[in-house]
C-alpha cells in the first residue's frame, strides 16, 4: 500500500514555500496517500510524466481539482479543454490550435517585441521597480487581452477570476473562500467578456467563434472555448514572468551568460518554468484500477500531481535545486504532458522571451532589492511583490 503522510498542501505553511516539502514527498515513495484529502499523491518525475500521458487512466473529465465532478458539483462550467477526455478535449483541441497558430504568434512577435522594448526601457531608466507590479503584472495585460480581442473596460477582472478559479482546483478552504469575497462581478464580468458581440474584430475570441461554427459544434461552445483564454491566459504568465526576474536576480552568473548571448533568451525562461514552476499542482482521476511503481490504485482515485516537484526531482535533472539557462531545455512538466499539455505554451514562451531578451540587451546587472513577497494560492506559485534594482548597460 502506499505511505500515508500526515501533511496538507493546501495549508498556508506549505504553500509560502512548496519547495521545502517536496524532496520528502518524493523521498517517501513513488505514490504517496495524503490521508487529509484522501488523494494519492505523485512527486517523482517519471511518475509524474507517465500519469500525464496516460490520460486514458488518469482522465481529466472528473475534474483536475481535488473535487470529482461525478460525485460533485464544479465549481464552475467544466472547461471543453482542461476538464473534458476524448473524443470531445480531441475536438474542441483541434479548433483551438487552429486559432493558436504559429501564423498568428508570428504576426504578434513585432507587436509584442515593440511593448516589450518600450516597458523594458522606462524600467531600466527608473534603474529600481517591484519586477511584480511593474512589470509581471503589467506587460501580459498590455499584451494578450488585445490579442484576444476583449473589451476594454474591466480588463482588470481578469486577475481576481483567475485567482478564484485556480483556488478552486484546491480544497474549500480559507484560502479559496477569502479570493471569493466580493468577486461576483468579476465572475459576471468574465461571462460578458466572453460574449460574441463583445469581441473585437480581427481577435482570437471571435476566431474561437468561426472556428467552432466550422466544427460544426455547438454555438455555446465558443464563449465558453473564451473562458478557456481567460482564465489560463493571464495570471500564469503574469507569475511566469515574475518567476524569469526573481531567478535571473538570485543567479547573476546565470544573466551575464544570457547578456553574453541574448540567443539563450528561450532558453533562461524555460529553465525558469522548470526551476520555479507557477502551475504547482493539478489532479487527475483514475478511470480503472492500476499499480504504478509497486502501488496499486483503485478506480475513481483522485491522483495529485506534483508538477513543479517533478521538475526539481533529481532522479531526473543533475543540479536540480539550481536555475541554469545552458540546460539542455525542454522536458519539464511546467506546461504539463501529453494531450492536455499547455495550448498557450508559444504564448507564454513568446511572452517570457521577449521580456528576458530585452534585459539582456537593456541592462548590465539586475539585483534584488528585497526578498520577492508570495501571493498564497491554492495552485499557483505567484509573487505578490519583487524589488529589484536594474543597472542600466
Ligand atoms: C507561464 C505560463 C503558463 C503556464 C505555466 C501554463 C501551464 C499549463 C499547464 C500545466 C497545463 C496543463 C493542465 C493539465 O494537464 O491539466 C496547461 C494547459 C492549458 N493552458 Fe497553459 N500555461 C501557461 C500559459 C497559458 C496561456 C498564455 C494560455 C492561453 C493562451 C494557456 C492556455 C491553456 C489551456 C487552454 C490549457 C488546457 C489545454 C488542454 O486541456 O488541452 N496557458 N497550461
Ligand atoms: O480551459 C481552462 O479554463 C483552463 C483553466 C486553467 C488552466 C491552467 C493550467 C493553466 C488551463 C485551462
Amino acid at each position: 500500500p502506499a505511505v500515508a503522510l500526515d501533511i496538507d498542501p493546501f495549508e498556508e505553511a506549505f504553500l509560502a514555500d512548496p519547495f521545502a516539502h517536496h524532496e520528502g514527498i518524493r523521498d517517501a515513495g513513488a505514490v504517496v496517500w495524503l490521508d487529509k484529502y484522501q488523494v494519492y499523491a505523485m512527486a517523482r518525475f517519471d511518475e509524474v510524466q507517465s500519469a500525464l500521458r496516460d490520460h486514458e487512466t488518469f482522465c481529466s473529465g472528473r475534474g483536475v481539482g481535488l473535487a470529482d465532478f461525478s460525485k460533485e458539483e464544479p465549481f464552475r462550467q467544466p472547461s471543453l479543454l482542461l476538464e473534458t477526455d476524448p473524443p470531445l478535449h480531441s475536438q474542441t483541441r483541434k479548433l483551438m490550435s487552429k486559432v493558436v497558430s504559429l501564423k498568428a504568434l508570428k504576426e504578434l512577435r513585432p507587436v509584442w517585441q515593440e511593448e516589450a522594448k518600450l516597458l523594458v526601457a522606462s524600467l531600466v531608466e527608473r534603474g529600481s521597480f517591484d519586477a511584480a507590479t511593474d512589470l509581471a503584472e503589467v506587460f501580459p495585460m498590455q499584451v494578450f487581452p488585445d490579442t484576444i480581442g476583449l473589451m476594454d473596460e474591466g480588463r482588470e477582472n481578469l486577475i481576481d477570476y483567475a485567482t478564484m478559479v485556480f483556488n478552486a482546483f484546491g480544497p474549500r478552504n480559507e484560502i479559496l473562500a477569502r479570493s471569493m469575497e466580493g468577486k461576483q462581478a468579476a465572475i459576471d464580468w468574465v461571462e460578458k467578456a466572453c460574449k460574441r458581440e463583445n469581441l473585437k474584430p480581427g481577435g482570437w475570441g471571435l476566431a474561437v467563434y468561426e472556428a467552432v461554427e466550422e466544427a460544426g459544434l455547438p454555438l455555446d461552445y465558443a464563449p465558453r472555448l473564451v473562458r478557456s483564454f481567460l482564465t489560463a491566459g493571464v495570471d500564469t504568465t503574469v507569475n511566469g514572468i515574475g518567476h524569469l526576474m526573481l531567478a535571473l536576480g538570485k543567479y547573476p552568473k546565470e544573466f551575464t551568460k544570457l547578456r553574453a548571448d541574448p540567443k539563450l533568451a528561450p532558453r533562461a525562461f524555460e529553465e525558469s518554468l522548470r526551476w520555479d514552476s507557477t502551475v504547482q499542482t493539478f489532479f487527475r482521476t483514475t478511470t480503472r484500477e492500476v499499480e504504478v511503481s509497486g502501488t496499486t490504485i483503485p478506480e475513481g482515485a483522485k491522483v495529485l500531481l506534483f508538477l513543479a516537484a517533478a521538475n526539481r526531482d533529481p532522479r531526473k535533472w543533475n543540479d536540480a535545486e539550481n536555475f541554469r539557462i545552458e540546460r539542455p531545455a525542454g522536458g519539464h512538466v511546467g506546461f504539463g504532458f501529453g494531450i492536455h499539455q499547455c495550448l498557450g505554451q508559444m504564448v507564454a514562451r513568446l511572452e517570457g522571451e521577449l521580456i528576458a531578451a530585452e534585459f539582456a540587451q537593456q541592462a548590465k546587472s539586475i539585483r534584488l532589492a528585497g526578498e520577492p513577497v508570495r501571493r498564497i494560492n491554492n495552485t499557483l506559485w505567484a509573487i505578490a511583490s519583487l524589488p529589484v534594482e536594474i543597472e542600466a548597460a
